[in-house]
């Protein structure tokens, strides 16, 4: 099979590697600056599960990328969604199957909108990672989950193609006959995680330290909860419940990849992940308060930020 990881970031470096590791036949979609670090000094993953050194990792750019692949990863921040969608057409054909792990739901629409439903799976991943400065892929936790599917629970051909595949690579893989459920519940705790740590600058256990902090996390979650319901994707009590147990954990040094990319300074996916929460919540006439606050608080950083780098 042959697969194409569109962007050796965080997630797809780490997911992408892992595949190759055990001799898949991959491909990267990257950027000039991406290719030079990779052919310079190979695919460095350093993880609790075991490094990885991947010399020379075949790469393509998109200028002249024009093949098609069998499955594509799509593993980019969602504000670069719009400009991969354009990059990744030449490698979609009439039996290509594309698997964002994209926090989130709207990418699916996108994704759909340019190359019809039928090619875009379901997916998800549960990981911490992060690319750093001299292009190494770190994995920060022990989690490193990759769930995938038919988005109508279908177990298809391709799918149990893409389940051979991933089944021998050092992660953990599910293939999921509720996916579309799998990333809504994926979404509402990932919404409550990133923006309770972001809005407080906190991991979740200085959070829980402080008064109220616990209370405003069990508001968001809960606010998040009800817009997923909602949208018929109520979370289901065992969901909740895990959740719950993640995000009032003591002394827990959790975080979101969004407050480490705040931290950084850097972008963040804040109208994909917080702002597309309350507007699903807010047409179906649900008061959002925690929400709204959160939102705004991420688009107030962001426009201090965009205001930093014209000065
Ligand atoms: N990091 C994490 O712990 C987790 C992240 N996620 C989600 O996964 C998604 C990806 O995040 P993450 O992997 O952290 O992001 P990263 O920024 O680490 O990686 C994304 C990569 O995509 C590349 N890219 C962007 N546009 C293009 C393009 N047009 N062509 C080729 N490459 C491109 C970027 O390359 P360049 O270097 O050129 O900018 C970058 O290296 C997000 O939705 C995030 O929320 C989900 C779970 C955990
Ligand atoms: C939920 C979590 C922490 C792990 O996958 C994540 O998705 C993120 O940090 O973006």
């Amino acid at each position: 099979m042959k697969i194409l990881v569109v962007g050796a970031g965080a997630t797809g470096g780490y997911f992408g590697g892992r595949l190759l590791e055990r001799g898949q036949d991959v491909t990267f979609l990257v950027r000039k600056a991406r290719a030079a670090v990779l052919a310079r000094d190979g695919l460095l993953i350093r993880s609790p599960a075991g490094d990885a050194a991947l010399p020379s990792p075949s790469t393509v750019q998109a200028s002249t990328l024009n093949h098609a692949f069998d499955l594509i990863i799509v593993s980019c921040k969602a504000y670069h969604l719009a400009q991969v969608i354009d990059d990744i057409a030449p490698a979609v054909g009439p039996d290509t199957a594309i698997l964002p792990i994209l926090n989130g739901m709207q990418h699916l629409d996108l994704l759909d909108a340019r190359f019809g439903a039928k090619h875009v799976l379901g997916g998800s991943c549960f990981i911490a990672s992060t690319l750093n400065a001299e292009g190494v892929v770190h994995h920060l936790g022990k989690p490193h989950r990759l769930t995938y599917g038919e988005r109508d629970g279908s177990r298809s051909e391709r799918v149990e193609h893409i389940e051979q595949a991933m089944l021998k690579a050092n992660f953990e893989s599910f293939l999921s006959s509720s996916i579309l459920q799998d990333m809504w519940d994926k979404w509402v705790f990932l919404a409550s995680l990133a923006g309770i740590t972001c809005l407080m600058r906190a991991p979740i256990g200085d959070i829980v330290a402080a008064q109220g902090g616990t209370q405003a996390t069990l508001q968001l979650l809960e606010e998040c909860s009800r817009v997923a319901e909602a949208c018929g994707h109520a979370p289901s009590e065992a969901a909740l419940q895990r959740s719950r147990s993640v995000l009032t954990e003591a002394d827990s040094s959790t975080s979101a990849s969004m407050m480490r990319d705040l931290e950084q300074g850097g972008q963040v996916e804040a109208d994909h992940i917080i702002g597309d929460m309350l507007a699903r919540g807010e047409a179906a006439g649900l008061d959002l308060p925690m929400l709204r606050v959160t939102y705004a608080h991420l688009k107030a950083y962001e426009a201090r930020r965009s205001h930093a780098k014209l000065g």
